[in-house]
């Protein structure tokens, strides 16, 4: 496993320091070089190959009425990102990331983790595994990204089972809950929990409430680091995911990024538990990893000024 590398980040800093601009004055950009740096170990970080890894998985908890749109629509944005017509290929290819759509046995659903359990420890295992196995060793980044009907139900579950609170606290519209879809959720999640609440580490926590997506979000993360290679999620549900890890290791997330503050009402919540700050807030409510592609243009930014900056010596100024 590759920790963050303390000598490259402290090399990184010395350099925003010297670059031809106020101390301080390029903001959370500055912050972003270090984070590539130390993830990466040099002082000039590089994204040559931008991974975007986007796991769909279906739900057993849609039978519970939770979701606006059928579950046959998990499957039809499958072939959809596969023809190139969904938000996140617009912006992986604004953004430079090699796009890959992983569909995990769609025609399977998860069990409904209202009456049981979402997974069996051998699906668990596979979806984590299949997770793990997609991440390309040479990628300088990973983004990753969801589809998955239902899954903002999955989401809130996998929150509230891992940070506590209720489960109105959790949930929110997703696609777009009414009133009635919304009570719907929050009675899942609250049936969920009264059933699996002896669930206290991130497998049986992942295995309580699914889904496929979510373990493999998880086996991606968890790759990621052993290779060190930074991370960055997506909104609210790739969030909840990955955030199933700090159960086990509070630092299971250091090398990962929030790409963006998502407008589910959760996300913030989310977010300040994990004790992260997102890179972008545009009210964005998507999924599919678009808000780690947005955020991925701005760690480009961050580092197109760390490297080609001149310094104050170089330029012979002050
Ligand atoms: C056309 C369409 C494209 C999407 N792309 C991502 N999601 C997002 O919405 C789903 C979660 O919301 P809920 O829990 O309300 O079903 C996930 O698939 C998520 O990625 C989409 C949803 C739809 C309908
Ligand atoms: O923030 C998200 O991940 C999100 C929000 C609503 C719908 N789908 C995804």
């Amino acid at each position: 496993m590759k920790e963050f590398d303390e000598t490259a980040a402290a090399a990184a800093r010395d350099r925003q320091d010297q670059l031809t601009k106020p101390p301080g004055s390029l903001g959370r950009l500055e912050e972003l070089a270090v984070f590539m740096a130390g993830w990466q170990g040099r002082e000039r970080p590089v994204i040559a190959r931008a991974q975007a890894l986007v796991f769909a998985g279906n739900h057993g908890v849609t039978a519970q009425g939770v979701n606006p749109f059928p579950v046959e629509v998990t499957a039809q944005m499958v072939a959809n990102f596969r023809n190139g017509g969904a938000a996140i290929n617009q912006l992986c290819r604004l953004a430079g990331a090699e796009l890959q759509v992983i569909a995990l046995d769609l025609d399977r659903p998860t069990g409904d983790f209202t009456r049981g359990m979402a997974m069996e420890v051998d699906e668990l295992v596979a979806a984590i595994q299949t997770g793990k196995n997609a991440v390309d060793p040479q990628a300088d980044v990973i983004l990753l990204g969801e589809m998955g009907i239902g899954n903002s139900t999955v989401a809130a579950a996998l929150a509230a089972a891992t940070f506590g609170g209720s489960a109105a606290d959790w949930v929110g519209p997703g696609t777009g809950a009414d009133d009635a879809v919304l009570a719907r959720k929050i009675a899942a999640v609250e049936a969920g929990l009264k059933r699996h609440k002896g669930a206290a580490t991130a497998a049986s926590i992942l295995g309580s409430y699914g889904g496929r997506e979510q373990a493999a979000i998880c086996g991606a993360v968890i790759r990621a680091r052993e290779l060190g290679i930074p991370v960055i999620l997506d909104g609210f549900i790739c969030s909840a995911a990955a955030g199933v890890l700090l159960v086990n290791d509070e630092n299971a997330l250091d090398h990962c990024l929030i790409g963006h503050e998502s407008a589910e009402p959760g996300h913030r919540r989310l977010i300040a538990v994990m004790r992260k700050q997102p890179v972008v807030t545009l009210d964005m409510r998507l999924g599919e990893g678009s808000g780690a592609a947005v955020a991925l243009m701005i760690l480009r930014a961050a580092l197109e000024c760390h490297n080609g900056m001149a310094t104050f010596a170089e330029a012979g100024i002050g």
